[in-house]
C-alpha cells in the first residue's frame, strides 16, 4: 500500500489507503499528536494570534478558488507559473494575487518554487475542477456541474460561510435574537441583511449560483470519506421487496440513487422543497428511470444529513411528524455527525454502539485537530441554519421526547456518516 506524496494530484486512487480503518485512525492520531505539540511549544501569545488570524486563510482560498486558480496553474505544467501569468484569467493585480498565493503556499496550499512562481501540491489539487480556464469564463454559471464537488464546497465554505461566520458574535450577543431557535435569525440573515432562512434565501433571483453550488458542494464533502457510508451500519438487504425508502430532504436524492443501485428490490420516495425536487427529477431520470415511485407506508424514514440544519424545536416537529406517519414497522434511519464532547463522557452508557475506543494520553478524548472539521461544521451549521452537530445522547433525547426509541447507534469516523436507528417507541 502507497502512501500519496504531497506533491502528486489528488484523485480517488491516491485517496485509497486512507479509507481503511487501521490507516484513519493511524492519521487521526498523528494529526492530533502533531497539532497538540504545535499548541505546546509556540508561544500562547501567537497561537492566539494565528487563530483570530485565521479567517485570511480561509478568505484566500475563496479568492483563489474563485479566480480559478488551480485550472490555470494545471494548465501552465509541472514547472508551474508567474503570477503575471496566473493573475491574467481574472483580471487580479499580480502583485496582490503573489501574497494570497504566498499565505497559502507558507500553510502547504500550493508551492512557491521559484519568487513569485507558484505550482500544484496535492492539497491544492483539490482546488481544480478539471475543467478548462476558458470553457469556465465562457460559462461561469455552470463552473461545478459535473466536478466531484469540492470545489464547490470550498466556495461555499469561503462566500456564504465565511461572511456569516464573521457575524457569529453579532447572533450571539444581540438580545433579539441570541436565544432564537428560528432557521431566520441567524448570523447569515445579518450578514445578507435579510429575513429569510437559508432555504428561501437560496432560491431567491440573484443566488441561483449559489443555490446549485450548495447542492454540488453536499456531493464533494462525502469524497473524503467512503463513497458506499450509507451502504453500512443498516440491514438494508432484510427489507423486503418492495419496501419504501422515504428520502426526507433528500436532495437531488443521491443516497438514494447510492442505494437503488446496490438494493434494487428497494423503492423510494424522495421528498424536497419544490425547486430542488424539479432537479431531482432530471438526476433521476438521466441514470435510472422509472425507479422512484410515490408511495405511502414507509419501511424506512431517511434522514441523510437533515436534523443537523435545524434547532432543537424544529428537529421535534420534524421527528413528530415522522412518527405520527409511521407504521408499526416502520425505521428512522438517522445520518449525521455524531459529535463527542472534548473530554471524557459517561452519557454514552446503555446506548447500543457508541463506546468510543480510548486514545493514547495525553490526546484530547475527541482526537482534538483530528476531529476539528466536525466543530467547524457544528459552528457554520449555527451561523447558517440555526443548526446543530449533535452528541449522541442529544440525538437520544430527541428521539424520545418524539416518539422514537434508539435500537442502535452505528458511529462512522466519516464526515456525517454516523447512523443512529430508531423505531417507533411502544412496538420495540
Ligand atoms: C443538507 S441537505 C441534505 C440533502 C440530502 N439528504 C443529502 O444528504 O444529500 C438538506 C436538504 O433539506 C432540504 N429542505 C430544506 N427545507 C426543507 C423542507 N421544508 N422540506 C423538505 N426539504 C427541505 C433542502 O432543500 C436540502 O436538499
Amino acid at each position: 500500500m502507497e502512501f500519496p506524496s504531497p506533491h502528486t494530484p489528488i484523485s480517488l486512487e491516491s485517496e485509497a489507503a486512507r479509507m481503511q480503518p487501521e490507516v484513519d485512525r493511524a492519521c487521526a492520531l498523528i494529526i492530533s499528536a502533531a497539532y497538540q505539540l504545535i499548541t505546546s511549544v509556540r508561544s500562547p501569545i501567537l497561537s492566539i494570534t494565528a487563530v483570530s488570524t485565521q479567517h485570511t486563510l480561509s478568505a484566500s482560498l475563496g479568492a483563489v478558488a474563485a479566480a480559478n486558480v488551480a485550472e490555470a496553474l494545471r494548465e501552465a505544467g509541472p514547472k508551474g507559473a508567474h503570477v503575471n501569468e496566473i493573475a491574467r484569467a481574472s483580471n487580479i493585480d499580480p502583485s496582490k494575487l503573489a501574497r494570497v498565493l504566498r499565505v497559502l503556499a507558507t500553510n502547504h496550499i500550493f508551492v512557491e518554487v521559484a519568487p513569485d512562481v507558484f505550482t500544484h501540491n496535492r492539497i491544492s489539487s483539490c482546488l481544480d475542477t478539471g475543467k478548462s480556464v476558458k470553457d469556465i469564463l465562457a460559462n461561469p454559471e455552470a463552473k461545478h456541474i459535473g466536478t466531484l464537488g469540492q470545489v464547490a464546497g470550498v466556495e461555499y465554505g469561503t462566500d456564504e460561510g465565511l461572511k456569516a461566520g464573521g457575524y457569529l458574535r453579532d447572533m450571539l450577543l444581540d438580545p433579539k435574537i441570541a436565544k432564537s431557535q428560528e432557521p431566520n435569525e441567524t448570523a447569515l440573515s445579518l450578514a445578507f441583511n435579510t429575513k429569510l432562512d437559508a432555504w428561501e434565501w437560496y432560491e431567491q433571483k440573484g443566488n441561483e449560483y449559489r443555490l446549485q453550488r450548495f447542492g454540488i458542494a453536499l456531493e464533494g464533502i462525502k469524497q473524503a470519506g467512503p463513497r458506499n457510508a450509507i451502504l453500512e451500519g443498516f440491514d438494508w438487504k432484510s427489507l423486503k421487496q418492495d419496501a419504501v425508502v422515504v428520502d426526507v430532504g433528500g436532495g437531488v436524492g443521491s443516497q438514494s440513487m447510492r442505494l437503488a443501485q446496490n438494493f434494487s428490490h428497494l423503492r423510494f420516495v424522495v421528498q424536497d422543497r419544490e425547486q430542488i425536487v424539479k432537479d431531482a427529477v432530471e438526476f433521476w431520470n438521466g441514470q435510472l428511470p422509472g425507479a422512484v415511485k410515490s408511495q405511502k407506508n414507509a419501511s424506512v424514514f431517511l434522514l441523510h444529513t437533515i436534523l443537523h440544519d435545524w434547532s432543537d424545536d424544529y428537529c421535534i416537529q420534524i421527528l413528530r411528524h415522522l412518527r405520527d406517519a409511521a407504521a408499526p414497522d416502520t425505521r428512522l434511519l438517522i445520518v449525521d455527525s455524531l459529535l463527542p464532547y472534548a473530554c471524557e463522557d459517561d452519557s454514552l452508557e446503555g446506548i447500543a454502539g457508541v463506546e468510543r475506543p480510548a486514545h493514547p494520553k495525553p490526546l484530547l478524548p475527541n482526537l482534538g485537530h483530528s476531529a476539528t472539521l466536525l466543530y467547524h461544521a457544528d459552528v457554520q451549521m449555527m451561523t447558517i441554519f440555526n443548526g446543530k452537530e449533535r452528541t449522541p445522547k442529544q440525538v437520544k433525547e430527541l428521539m424520545e421526547q418524539t416518539g422514537w426509541k434508539v435500537v442502535q447507534v452505528h458511529p462512522s469516523p466519516a464526515f456525517g456518516s454516523a447512523k443512529v436507528i430508531g423505531v417507533p417507541e411502544n412496538t420495540a
